[in-house]
């Protein structure tokens, strides 16, 4: 039996080994309580909206790949009370509010470019697709796709979300960091689609968007997008063309409604200057309102000597100016960043050609997926930001 209607093609699915295990996940899903409420998703409406019409900025921001590890009171902490703090830069230098949304109690699930990884020793492994797959230890039968992980993401979602929700307390609505996390595995996210009072939504999560590479406008993603109430986001990369990015607005926006759709801006330093301003041109002409977004960090993605999966600290920055610049000169409005980051001095982007050229090594590289800003560095690409709007 299948619960999903979606019978459009869906890209960047895991192989899951075994299709009735994979039902029997959805069927407990689907009967689970719905993680997020309509409520709180309405007041993220409402302060997106604000945003959409130049009155405030956005910050999304967290790890590229959540562990569910880290679901513990503690980490969850430190992570919601760092993306509070850059979002308090941003608000101060800004004179506006900010509205925080974490890459959190969700971001389990990674596409991937390519289906296997190769290890140094010659082994080739099924590649690590977050924890709601399969395990990053570099075990074949571990990166096997279990369909039970999908049941742990929702006890860890949940565990999030309660901490968040207990930080919540005396906080202005504009104020608290909401959740977000790339809508990718169907069968974790369409049983958690729920009916409200003005339709359905997806009570994964508050805010979801679909990755450059599963944005196919006739694709399985963007119509479950299309079918929920939530504030959503579109990545979109160097290749996307103006049609297809005026045909997602109107499909995933028709009724245009301010702060329902986000587009997060991931061309890269060497390509955003040249591919943006006809996209800007062409939805400000023919759709939108849209909240435009940059993501400095994935098309800004390299591979040291070394084979180190890493990013290059000025690239990150001038992507981030480059993207106000592009907003700006088209009376549109640059609404904010979406970045990957984590309170802990990690190194995983790189400041300088030292790392990169394999002079210095990496000390404190943890991230499973991408490399992440530390806060350093996250506080920097906020100042390019804000130097860049002035
Ligand atoms: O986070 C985004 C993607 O999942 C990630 O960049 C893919 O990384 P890969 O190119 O190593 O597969
Ligand atoms: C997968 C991601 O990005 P993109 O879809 O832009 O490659 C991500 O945000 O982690
Ligand atoms: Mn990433």
């Amino acid at each position: 039996m299948t619960l999903s209607l979606n019978t459009a093609a869906a890209a960047q699915q895991p192989d899951w080994p075994d299709g009735e295990l994979v039902e029997r996940a959805r069927r407990t899903l689907s009967d689970l309580p719905g993680l997020t409420t309509e409520d709180e998703i309405d007041s993220l409406r409402e302060v997106l909206a604000a945003a959409a019409l130049g009155e405030a900025l956005v910050l999304q921001g967290g790890d590229c790949a959540e562990r569910f590890a880290d679901a513990e009171p503690g980490t969850v902490r430190r992570k919601l009370d760092h993306l509070q703090g850059v979002a308090s830069v941003l608000r101060s230098g800004a004179e506006l509010p900010v509205v925080p949304i974490g890459r959190i109690a969700g971001q389990y699930a990674k596409p991937r470019s390519t289906s296997h990884e190769e290890l140094p020793d010659g082994r080739s492994l099924p590649s690590y697709r977050g924890d709601a797959v399969n395990d990053i230890a570099a075990d074949p039968v571990l990166r096997i796709p279990d369909p039970d992980r999908l049941l742990t993401a929702y006890h860890s979602a949940r565990a999030v979300l309660d901490t968040m929700r207990s930080s919540w307390i005396g906080r202005p609505a504009a104020e608290r960091v909401y959740a977000a996390h790339e809508l990718l595995l169907l069968p974790y996210e369409e049983p958690l689609v729920r009916s409200g009072s003005m339709g359905k939504f997806a009570a994964s999560a508050h805010f979801g968007w679909v990755g450059e590479r599963t944005r196919d406008v006739g694709g399985a993603h963007v119509r479950l997008a299309e079918s929920v109430q939530n504030p959503i986001g579109v990545k979109i990369g160097p290749a996307v063309t103006p049609v297809e990015v005026v045909e997602l607005v109107h499909k995933l926006n028709p009724d245009r409604i301010p702060g329902r759709l986000t587009l997060i801006v991931r061309m890269g330093a060497s390509e955003v200057g040249r591919r943006l301003p006809l996209l800007v041109e062409e939805v400000a002409r023919h759709a939108g309102p849209v909240i435009w977004l940059s993501d400095p960090m994935h098309g800004n993605t390299s591979r040291t000597s070394g084979g180190v999966k890493t990013r290059f600290l000025p690239a990150v920055l001038e992507e981030v100016t480059t993207f106000v610049r592009v907003l700006r000169e088209r009376g549109q409005w640059p609404a904010g960043l979406h970045l990957e980051l984590t309170p802990d001095p990690v190194t995983e982007c790189v400041d300088g050609p030292e790392e990169f050229e394999g002079r210095l090594a990496f000390p404190d590289y943890r991230s499973v997926c991408d490399p992440r800003l530390n806060p350093a560095q996250a506080a920097q690409v906020v100042d390019a930001f804000l130097l860049a709007a002035r």
